[in-house]
């Protein structure tokens, strides 16, 4: 089923999900967002990690000089900044992060769910309560890497047993927090964001919604498909489909983009994180249209996000032509090389210039 639809023209989208790291890699990565995105949600989990008002504001200011490096003037792209929540945020850093305007969520990563986690949480209706608390008070969303961490649940279900585990009894503690259910991979993940009573919402990436878990391990171990939560099986990954193409309002776009060296990729221990910032747009394309869908890529692209964020509609446009693309193998980055997501590979779309 392929869609005769040649051109695409969009409100600008957003990316509610976006790694852009720090140092030099910085410099080489937000140039790639800011030609497809206006805005993006920016991940906390640097080393140390983002946790309070005053860092996030001192990585801001470093995400416009490296914007101001790569000739990109500050009005064309904006970060929305988030803290990393720990056993320790305060209600009053809660309060001050909601003050200061530039500070558009709160991020749970369960310790040693994922790269750069080892601060994270330990015991979220435990230690989190105040901090949890401040949040629904002042309408600050708590943005999830909805993982299991137990060694005893299999890799494969972790973000089901993190719902059952986590995620239901945290809506129960505090049914109008707003919740965005990050980087969902599993119908699990689907059928609770879909049929959840309050504020949920849940981000999808392009890889979960184009690769089953199959993409691994083609003709061996494929590490640049390596992310968390990992690639599922294909029934999940239509699930995942069906609910991007939806137009329903609780599914944006968050590309998860996390670039890593090349040599940490392709390692006897490689880490999880996908490059997709440089050709996100196109990939989205090709899986909206996979499905005679792209008539629904602007409502999950541009429109739901900001919506759900209480923030305003982008005012410029974004077009993608049907057009051969084909996925550069490598990335020269800082002092080593990044591999973008199916590098060699040919796409039907491309983002006009
Ligand atoms: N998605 C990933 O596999 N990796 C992300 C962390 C995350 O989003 O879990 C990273 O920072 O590299
Ligand atoms: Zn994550
Ligand atoms: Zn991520």
């Amino acid at each position: 089923m392929q869609s005769p639809i040649n051109t695409l023209t969009i409100t600008r989208p957003d990316d509610w999900h976006l790694h852009l790291r720090d140092g030099a890699v910085l410099d080489s990565v937000v140039a790639d967002s800011a030609r497809q995105f206006a805005r993006a949600i920016i991940m906390p989990n640097l080393r140390p990690p983002v946790t309070t008002t005053e860092l996030a504001l001192a990585y801001r200011d470093r995400i416009f000089s490296a914007l101001d490096q790569a000739g990109i003037p500050a009005v064309s792209f904006t970060p929305l900044m988030t803290l990393y929540l720990t056993d320790n945020t305060s209600a009053d850093q809660v309060v001050r992060a909601s003050e200061s305007g530039f500070v558009h969520g709160i991020k749970l990563y369960p310790a040693g769910a994922t790269t750069n986690s080892d601060a994270g949480v330990t015991n979220l209706l435990g230690k989190c309560v105040a901090a949890l608390e401040a949040m629904q008070a002042v309408g600050m969303p708590l943005l999830v890497h909805g993982e299991v961490t137990d060694p005893d649940v299999d890799l494969f279900d972790r973000e089901a047993v993190f719902i059952d585990r986590i995620m239901i009894p945290l809506r129960r503690a505090f049914p109008a927090l707003k919740v965005v259910f990050e980087h969902l991979t599993t119908c699990d993940g689907v059928d609770y964001v879909r049929d959840a009573d309050g504020p949920v919402a849940a981000t999808i990436t392009a890889h979960h919604l184009l690769y089953n878990r199959n993409a691994l391990f083609q003709g061996g171990v494929r590490p640049h498909w390596y992310c968390l939560p990992v690639l599922k099986r294909e029934r999940h990954r239509q699930a995942l489909l069906t609910a991007a193409t939806s137009g329903m309002g609780r599914f944006f776009l968050g590309t998860d983009s996390a670039p890593h060296p090349k040599g940490l990729k392709e390692n006897a221990c490689g880490c999880a994180g996908c490059y997709t910032a440089l050709h996100a747009m196109e990939l989205y394309a090709t899986a909206f249209d996979s499905v005679g869908s792209l008539d629904k890529l602007e409502a999950f692209a541009s429109l739901n996000g900001p919506a759900f964020y209480g923030l305003p509609v982008n005012q410029g446009t974004l077009t993608l032509n049907r057009e051969a693309y084909r996925i550069p193998t490598e990335l020269p980055m800082a002092e080593s090389t990044v591999v973008p997501l199916a590098g060699g590979e040919s796409l039907a779309w491309k983002v006009a210039q």
